[in-house]
């Protein structure tokens, strides 16, 4: 066990989807492994380990933002031999032309998070990027299932409930997509242990249009993320 996984060595695969809600990583595991096994239940963040198409995959809960999902990048990456992390996390559009349900891939994360000022001395802003193998096999598995999938930048907010009216409109002038809490960190601790990280997102609301699913539906109904993510982390 790590502090905050409760696998043994060798329960959890090298690769690893991770969505942000627990309850949609259940999801997953049910609706698309075969002899999914519960690996962990510590803090009810499931981690499950299964085959899809016949190739050992693990789904493991983040919980949301920079400091929850870094506990658990750093554990997979450091104890368990995880090599690729995929996150399928939902998503707020932050453009007129992106809509709910609509399908992004990160190339990279802009983010508001201290974390990356910490671990670099204060002195850079570290550009935290996709693995660039995951993002072309991602386009590619999209492109096969006619899916049109975006790709650009995202921003990972440390805040849900920001106060700062005009930064979301600022940051969509400079072409960022849509707004997260962790990939930003995701990429960074990725790349300290030269694993490969990539997230997909699905737009769950329009900030700038004040539309949003229920939960129900950012828990159990992002099946075209979810194929493209297992798709494309077995190939
Ligand atoms: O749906 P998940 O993967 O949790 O992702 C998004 O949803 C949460 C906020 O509602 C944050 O974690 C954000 O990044
Ligand atoms: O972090 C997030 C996730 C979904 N929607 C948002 O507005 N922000």
């Amino acid at each position: 066990m790590s502090t905050h996984i409760g696998a043994k060595p060798g329960e959890i695969a090298e690769r690893v989807l991770m969505p942000g809600d627990p309850l949609r990583a259940k999801w997953i595991a049910e609706t698309y492994l075969e002899d999914a096994k519960c690996y962990s239940t510590v803090r009810n963040m499931f981690g499950f380990t299964g085959k899809y198409k016949g190739i050992d995959v693990s789904v493991q809960g983040s919980g949301m933002g920079m400091p929850s999902c870094s506990i658990y990048v750093h554990e997979l990456l450091a104890e368990y031999g995880v090599k690729t992390i995929m996150r399928v996390g939902s998503a707020g559009s932050i453009q007129e032309d992106l809509g709910l349900r609509d399908v992004v891939a990160a190339i990279g994360a802009t983010t508001d998070s201290a974390m990356n000022r910490q671990r670099f001395d204060n002195f850079v802003d570290y550009a935290p990027v996709a693995d660039f193998g995951l993002l072309r096999t991602a386009v590619d598995k999209a492109a096969e299932r006619g899916l049109a999938l975006r790709v650009g930048p995202v921003m990972a907010a440390d805040a849900f409930y920001g106060d700062q009216p005009d930064l979301y409109g600022k940051l969509a002038n400079y072409g960022v997509l849509c707004v997260e809490m962790e990939t930003a960190a995701l990429y960074t601790i990725a790349a300290r242990f030269k694993a490969k990280a990539l997230t997909l997102l699905t737009i769950s609301d329009h900030i700038l249009q004040g539309t949003a699913m229920p939960a129900e539906d950012r828990e159990r109904s992002f099946s075209q993320m979810a194929e493209l993510g297992l798709d494309t982390i077995i190939a």
